[in-house]
């Protein structure tokens, strides 16, 4: 029979709380051992009523579990990917745009026998990227569209003084590259970050964010121009409750990711 595999997660909010509670509930080959979280008091008062509550520890010490899992905000990526990756764990980022400007921990990650396994998190279609760019890809783009409050708080809105909250008709945000998408807007468009990894990499996979009053859904359509095919995907996701800015879909994302790493049949490459 396959090991057990223990998991920790790093913060409790919308991605972290579902995935803890789920993983609680039983997924077969898989272990929820440790959280760590910014307010200690309220992650105890969280996973109070699990079956098997888990043990409340720092970022650093997440790395005594077999997998890793970020779902903490941007700033908080460094610490937790360092840790596992140093200790050659697998990590499961949700902060995928932190990694773009962090790539030497994927070279860091091959000396420790680390491995780095990118969820499709809120997005779709990776899997047809990734066997799109095994041949040539001609172009990648991603429009994303969320209702405005879902891009509230982003640097490049700060730094181009732009209030989505005054937005009434849609309104395109931002055009560019996946790097500079990912940076500025770190709790927006790791969706972005994540095609751009599967695919042609995030300078010449190409970004527009729509702030849409239309919309009550994150909604991303990734086109795809590559010899073998042509690819147009969209998802439309709920918004979470505690988090409008992430798509409900993502915990249900990753924890389908984790099953694909303990499961005896797994579907789609
Ligand atoms: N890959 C994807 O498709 C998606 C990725 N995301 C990203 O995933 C990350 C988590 O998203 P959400 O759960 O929606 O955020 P959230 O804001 O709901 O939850 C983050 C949690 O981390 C905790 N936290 C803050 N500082 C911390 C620290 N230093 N160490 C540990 N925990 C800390 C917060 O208290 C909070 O409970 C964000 O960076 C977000 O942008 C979000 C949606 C989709
Ligand atoms: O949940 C979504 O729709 C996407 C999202 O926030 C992200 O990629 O960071």
């Amino acid at each position: 029979m396959a090991k057990e595999l223990t998991v920790g997660i790093a913060g409790l909010g919308a991605i972290g709380l579902h995935l803890a509670r789920q993983l609680d509930a039983g997924v077969q080959g898989l272990r929820l051992a440790a959280v760590s979280a910014r307010d200690l008091k309220k992650a105890q008062a969280n996973i109070a009523g699990f079956k098997t509550p888990p043990m409340v520890v720092s970022n650093a010490e997440l790395a005594a579990c077999d997998i890793v899992v970020e779902a903490a905000p941007a700033a908080a990526f460094e610490e937790i990917a360092t840790a596992a990756i140093e200790a050659g764990k697998i990590f499961v980022p949700s902060s995928v745009g932190a990694l773009l400007p962090r790539m030497h921990l994927v070279e860091r990650a091959k000396q420790t026998g680390a491995r780095i396994i990118v969820p499709t998190g809120a997005l779709l279609g990776l899997d047809a990227v990734r066997a799109a760019a095994e041949g040539a890809v001609e172009s990648v783009t991603i429009e994303t569209r969320k209702p405005p409050r879902g891009l509230e708080g982003a640097p490049y809105l700060k730094q181009h003084a732009i209030d989505v909250g005054a937005i009434t008709t849609a309104t395109r945000v931002f055009k560019g590259n996946a790097f500079d998408a990912a940076q500025g807007f770190p709790a927006n468009v790791n969706v972005a970050a994540a095609l751009a990894l599967a695919g042609i990499g995030p300078e010449r996979t190409m970004v527009e964010i729509w702030a849409d009053p239309g919309v009550t859904r994150n909604t991303h359509t990734i086109r795809v121009e590559a010899a073998a095919a042509r690819l147009t995907m969209t998802i439309e996701n709920v918004p979470s409750e505690e988090n409008p800015r992430t798509g409900k879909i993502t915990p249900l994302s990753i924890v389908a990711c984790l099953r694909g790493l303990t499961s005896t049949l797994k579907v789609g490459s």
